[in-house]
């Protein structure tokens, strides 16, 4: 009926978790959104130390069935079912606990306190519905599925969707089908010729989001990852940044993926408890599967934020010497959408014969640091003076072997002058191919900067904590302190409008 609805954890009495209560808004662009009654609290045995993370499934008829984690009076995690207590109202303010809750406890071998987080189901090849969820044994980290047909009784099935050894806990799974042909989404269900299944997992032990692309045999009900050596929790990353526990849902209106992810703080708790909030949603975004490389996701801005988009500047064909740094003139830079290509002269690269061997964003100087080829990019949440800045940017490596790597990172490091704040240099290697440019694109928004290279394939969300950098005193420049290339960068600003949030 034309609204999304978001459901979070949430704790009412204070900026720390606790006391898990099920929030609730809604939005018609994912964008402007309004904040609606909670939508479940923690009021039965079997849910009474926190309402925790679940999984809406639409079924072919229209109803809703939402299934979430419950953590007992005992503190065992089980799995419970909610409806929408009236299905023609469009807001869904009223919940209903199934009254057999729970509908499923820990099976033999499963600790009562690893045990959780249930997936959208999807279809299998016998017509019962499908539902994963999160586990460990020992170090060991996997995905359970259980088979209903009612939602109310399971069966789990006898082998694992997937495991993967010292990976630890699997919070928050994610399975989903993407299209290796077509560029729409795919609703949960949906598999055969030309179709790759993501598996996504939260690691409880490092905080991280981790993925892998790979084929889903609904028989053997077995996930087989593309490549072993990047499994999941050992390879990709959704994002290089603070970023956690992300979900996604089949939007069936707009025949897309859209995925929403949580960002929390990088100052200190006390911090929190003093402003009396923490952590943000980022901006959802689209995922496909990158046809060009085969080997990876794509992530991108869901195009309903372009209309935050005001006044627009374009700088073209800015020429950036080894060492140079170029203020750009765009007013107020707080709240931007910036896109930005870099061009650089691809046969002094090629004739050099090594650079940067071993090059890794987080142990690098930052981007201070000088090499023959990096970093250049663009600086954001920057002072005049630049004695706060959050820079983010490109640094090309050549191994002994000759071949170029590329690395996209966010330098955090002089982000504020405030102490109490983690000002960690995150990134990744990311693929640029023959002919390709190199192409960032920045939403920045007072504390939170997300930014997505070369198309998505690498994303990073920093949170950053400005003291001198901020409203009317925040710049943006563009630098190159390579060494030993120049670079054409093209910039195209937006200044973006707040969204509506009521
Ligand atoms: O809210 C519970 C749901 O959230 C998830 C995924 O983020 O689990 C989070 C988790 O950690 C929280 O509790 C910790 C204190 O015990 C706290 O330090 C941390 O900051 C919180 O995010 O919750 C469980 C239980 O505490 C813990 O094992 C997780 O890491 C998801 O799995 C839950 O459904």
């Amino acid at each position: 009926m034309g609204w999304y609805h978001l459901f979070y954890q949430y704790n009412p009495d204070a900026a720390v978790w606790g006391n898990i209560t099920w929030g609730h808004a809604i939005s018609t662009d994912l964008i402007n959104w309004y904040h609606l009654p909670f939508a479940m609290v923690p009021d039965q045995w079997y849910d009474i130390k926190g309402v925790w993370t679940g999984s809406a499934t639409i079924l072919p008829d229209g109803q809703i069935v939402m299934m979430y984690t419950g953590d007992t009076n005992e503190e065992v995690q089980v799995q419970n079912l909610a409806y929408p207590a009236n299905l023609s109202d469009p807001l869904l303010l009223d919940w209903v606990k199934y009254s057999g809750n729970p509908v499923l406890t820990p099976p033999p071998g499963i600790g009562s306190k690893d045990f959780r987080d249930p997936t959208t189901a999807w279809v299998g090849p016998n017509g019962k519905w499908r539902v994963a969820l999160g586990t460990k044994v020992n170090k060991t980290g996997i995905t359970l599925v259980y088979e209903t047909t009612d939602f109310t009784s399971y069966e789990l099935l006898d082998e694992v969707l997937h495991a993967v050894p010292g990976t630890g806990m699997w919070e928050c799974v994610d399975f989903y089908p993407v299209s290796t042909t077509e560029s729409n989404g795919l609703d949960t269900s949906v598999n055969g010729p030309g179709i790759k299944h993501v598996l996504k997992s939260s690691l409880d032990d490092n905080k991280h989001d981790y993925y892998a692309l790979g084929t889903y045999d609904p028989i053997s009900n077995k996930w087989t990852p593309d490549n072993p050596d990047l499994d999941v929790g050992i390879g990709l990353r959704v994002d290089y940044g603070k970023y956690y526990a992300s979900k996604s849902f089949y939007d069936q209106n707009k025949q897309r993926r859209l995925l929403l992810g949580w960002t929390g703080e990088t100052d200190s708790e006390a911090a929190d408890i003093l402003k009396g909030w923490a952590s943000l949603q980022t901006i959802p975004r689209e995922v496909v599967f990158d046809k060009k490389t085969g080997k990876n996701i794509l992530q991108w801005p869901i195009k309903e934020v372009e209309k935050l988009r005001s006044k627009s500047t374009v700088y073209k064909k800015v020429l950036l010497e080894p060492g140079s740094l170029v203020p750009l003139d765009i007013g107020a830079a707080t709240q931007l959408d910036i896109i930005a290509t870099f061009d650089i002269d691809s046969t002094v690269l090629e004739a050099a014969l090594e650079a940067d061997v071993g090059y890794n964003c987080t142990t690098s100087g930052g981007s201070s640091s000088r090499g023959a080829f990096g970093p250049f990019g663009l600086v954001v949440l920057a002072d005049e003076s630049r004695t706060e800045q959050t820079p983010v940017y490109f640094y090309i490596a050549k191994g002994t072997d000759g071949v170029a790597s590329t690395y996209f990172c966010a330098d955090q490091s002089k982000s504020s002058t405030a102490s109490d704040v983690v000002k960690l240099i995150y990134g990744s290697t990311v693929p640029v191919l023959d002919g390709e440019n190199f192409s960032m694109r920045l939403l920045v928004d007072h504390s939170i900067v997300e930014s997505f290279g070369q198309g998505g394939r690498t994303v990073i969300t920093s949170r950053v904590y400005p003291t001198k950098a901020i409203y009317s005193a925040a710049k943006v420049f563009l630098f190159n302190n390579a060494t030993g290339i120049t670079v054409t960068a093209n910039v195209n600003a937006w200044n973006m409008d707040s969204a509506n949030i009521k």
